[in-house]
């Protein structure tokens, strides 16, 4: 590219595209490429900035962290600023690396330090006077969000540590908040059950869940932390490698995968190790992050406008297969949504052999223009479930055929819709589609829901598919029907007693758990919770309008709506009736629980924006355990309007419209009558603090 004007419109086009990728990426939690094809183009951008620095745009995203802050927190400032690291993937670049620090550090003797590169969010803690006050996320690289009551449900991050000789009174420790597979795997097989779209991987799966306003939810996600490294205002220790065993004796997480090498050719055995070993752990990693380990000598070589000089991280390539897309079939799922998934000629790939990936939806198919025949690449890099990531054209063939969508259901024939703003289509015939029922009886009989021993989602599948069981009501009747299942194959009296016993037995359990097992659109386990708890009674809640659910915490109008409708169905008030005729719980049984005041009594409360003192979910609870109502639109008749942080000025000019008074969240608790257990948990600073050793230095001990 010689004519300048070609180079200024392709670094136009470079800053814009990744511009845009680094919104979609920080701020909406999505990967619209790979991580390689986005640290491609960064990379051509930054070759033409070398070349041609005159052209270079002043708002570069090469010289600047892509991320920025969320307006959803409050933000503070980080005392050092959080830089971004250079990467490569390339074992060349490495090598380059070293002599640039070898050039730099001028013939003294040098070593590292490796660590795993876990793919998660980089969090930034202080701990003063050995206890965590603050959580911050990177944000923009100079002022990140505050988290804190986010950072603080990580039950293996200590609140307070262990008294250490050495230990600083005010430091700041990073590392990586991380969703460990298994739970994002099953945070996934909850959301396709609830109907909702999968996350694409697991860090996303973290930064979304630390952007959350409930920490009550972020605590049911089970995130976890490893820290890399710790810093002070002053020089406290010679080396990174001190540091990182200084926050191992503080009490803090650190991964025992690190190394110290003495020079390059171990840096590379030590990426080689890990090449594959990498994929046992029940961790997302993305590569290796080489650090040189002694502090004087990073301060030596000093840092670029983005990332430090003394560490590099080396990135594993995606794994990636080329294979035939045979065919696409379509799933119908519980709640109705259709997802396409490609079967594919089976390739390895990554320690597995992949037959099928998903294609998630409909726009995937058409991003991508797939063709039936086509010669695709699929990658399993942070993604656990294999992707189609695109098409090799040159080896398309004239006849590949293109894919349709289907219009109808592929189940039952009936027309597809499309509601508005949803990437799925969805088949509504609810009472009629064979696949739909059937998934709505495997959720019934599933372990979270009724768990019916000798009734697994086999045998359930089996009955539907026989004409014995179509509604969850059915299952009640199979003991008056003994004699027909006898005479089944595969059903001794045995198997038939035990299912038996464990339809009687699922009398027993808890009216929340027969309101998930309802199979409701959005109402997955916490939201079942949540609504028995507030309702009591199927009764009540059958009653309630969407509007007056919406109110209920964390009921958000989207499962109001869903709930109310689903209730309003004769067929589902019927299923209801006959539950009831069968003795199935259908409400909370024992007291409600007692109030701990009647002083908010006859008052109705709004709670918008965010917190010092209190989340949001605990306010709540403060305000209805005394008395009072949570409502969830401004109008008249209300209270008054609990304001925090960062609340929408629409909402406090209705508020003032309506004179309703607004108070915050002192106001608030002077409300309510003066706790009493301050007094009982002893001095505010003793002595020693409690110790939580968590698991450090181990991966997952
Ligand atoms: N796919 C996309 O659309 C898209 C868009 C934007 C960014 N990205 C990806 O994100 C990268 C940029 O993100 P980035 O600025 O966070 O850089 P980075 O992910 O390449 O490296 C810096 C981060 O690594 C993490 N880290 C993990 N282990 C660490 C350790 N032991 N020591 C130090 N840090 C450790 C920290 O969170 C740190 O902030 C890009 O290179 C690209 O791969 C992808
Ligand atoms: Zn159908």
């Amino acid at each position: 590219m010689s004519d300048s004007s070609a180079v200024q419109q392709r670094i136009q086009a470079l800053t814009e595209r990744l511009h845009h990728l680094n919104h979609q990426y920080y701020q909406l939690d999505i990967s619209e490429v790979s991580d390689q094809e986005f640290d491609q183009l960064l990379a051509e951008l930054q070759q033409l900035e070398t070349e041609y620095p005159d052209l270079a745009l002043p708002n570069s995203p090469t010289r600047r962290v892509g991320g920025t802050i969320t307006k959803q927190f409050p933000t503070a400032a980080h005392r050092f600023p959080m830089l971004s690291l250079g990467n490569t993937y390339s074992e060349d670049d490495l090598r380059e690396f070293d002599e640039r620090v070898q050039r730099g550090l001028e013939g003294a003797p040098y070593s590292y330090v490796c660590e795993l590169k876990i793919d998660g969010v980089a969090m930034s803690l202080r701990y003063e006077h050995g206890e965590l006050t603050q959580g911050v996320t990177r944000g923009d690289g100079t002022r990140g969000d505050v988290v804190t009551a986010n950072v603080r449900t990580i039950r293996t991050l200590p609140l307070a540590l262990r008294a250490g000789l050495d230990r600083p009174e005010d430091f700041e420790v990073r590392g990586e908040v991380f969703m460990p597979l298994p739970v994002f795997d099953e945070l996934n097989a909850e959301r396709e059950q609830n109907g909702e779209p999968l996350l694409a991987n697991p860090r996303n799966a973290a930064s979304g869940t630390l952007k959350l306003q409930n920490s009550t939810l972020v605590a049911a996600r089970k995130l976890r932390f490893y820290a890399y490294s710790l810093l002070t205002p002053g020089r406290h220790f010679p080396s990174h490698s001190a540091a990182l065993e200084a926050l191992t004796r503080y009490g803090l997480p650190v991964s025992d995968t690190w190394r110290r090498c003495a020079n390059i050719a171990e840096v590379l055995d030590f990426v080689h190790q890990w090449a594959k070993q990498r994929f046992e752990l029940p961790v997302a990693t993305d590569g290796i992050v080489i650090k040189v380990d002694d502090l004087r000598q990073q301060d030596q070589l000093g840092y670029t406008a983005k990332s430090p000089r003394w560490a590099i991280a080396y990135k594993y390539p995606a794994e990636a297969a080329r294979t035939r897309l045979n065919e696409v079939i379509y799933n119908v799922g519980r709640t109705g949504a259709v997802t396409p998934v490609a079967m594919l000629t089976p390739v390895p790939l990554a320690g597995t052999v992949v037959k099928r990936a998903t294609l998630h939806n409909a726009n995937q198919i058409e991003l991508l223009d797939l063709r039936l025949g086509d010669m695709v690449y699929v990658e399993k890099g942070g993604e656990i479930i294999p992707k189609i990531t695109g098409v090799d054209l040159s080896a398309r063939s004239a006849e590949a055929i293109p894919i349709e969508y289907p219009t109808v259901c592929p189940a039952c024939s009936t027309a597809l819709v499309r509601p508005e703003g949803e990437a799925h289509f969805r088949c509504p015939n609810e009472r009629g589609c064979p696949p739909q029922l059937k998934a709505r009886l495997e959720h019934y009989v599933s372990r979270k829901a009724l768990n019916i021993d000798g009734l697994g989602a086999e045998t359930v599948g089996r009955f539907f598919d026989l004409g014995l069981v179509n509604t969850p009501a059915d299952i009640y009747d199979l003991p008056a029907r003994r004699t027909e299942l006898v005479t089944l194959e595969r059903m001794g009296q045995k198997s038939i007693d035990n299912l038996l016993a464990g339809i009687e037995a699922s009398k027993q359990v808890t009216f929340p758990r027969v309101l998930f097992g309802l199979g409701i659109r959005y109402v997955g386990e916490t939201v079942a919770q949540k609504l028995a708890a507030h309702y009591r009674t199927i009764d009540a809640l059958m009653a309630a309008s969407a509007e007056e659910m919406a109110a209920v915490p964390e009921v958000g109008g989207v499962i109001a709506v869903a709930a109310a409708h689903w209730f309003r169905q004769p067929e589902n008030i019927e299923i209801i009736e006959r539950l009831r005729q069968a003795g199935v719980q259908l409400a909370v049984t024992g007291e409600a629980p007692v109030p701990a005041s009647d002083r908010l009594a006859g008052l109705t409360f709004v709670i918008s924006g965010v917190f010092e003192q209190h989340s949001r979910d605990e306010l709540q609870q403060l305000i209805i355990s005394n008395g009072g109502k949570i409502t969830g639109s401004i109008s008249k008749k209300l209270s008054y309007l609990v304001a925090g942080d960062n609340m929408g000025p629409a909402k406090r000019e209705k508020a003032l419209g309506f004179k309703v008074p607004i108070v915050s969240e002192t106001e608030l608790m002077a409300l309510l009558p003066a706790p009493v257990e301050a007094a009982a948990e002893g001095p505010l600073d003793a002595p020693e603090p409690v110790v939580n050793t968590g698991s450090q230095g181990q991966l997952f001990g």
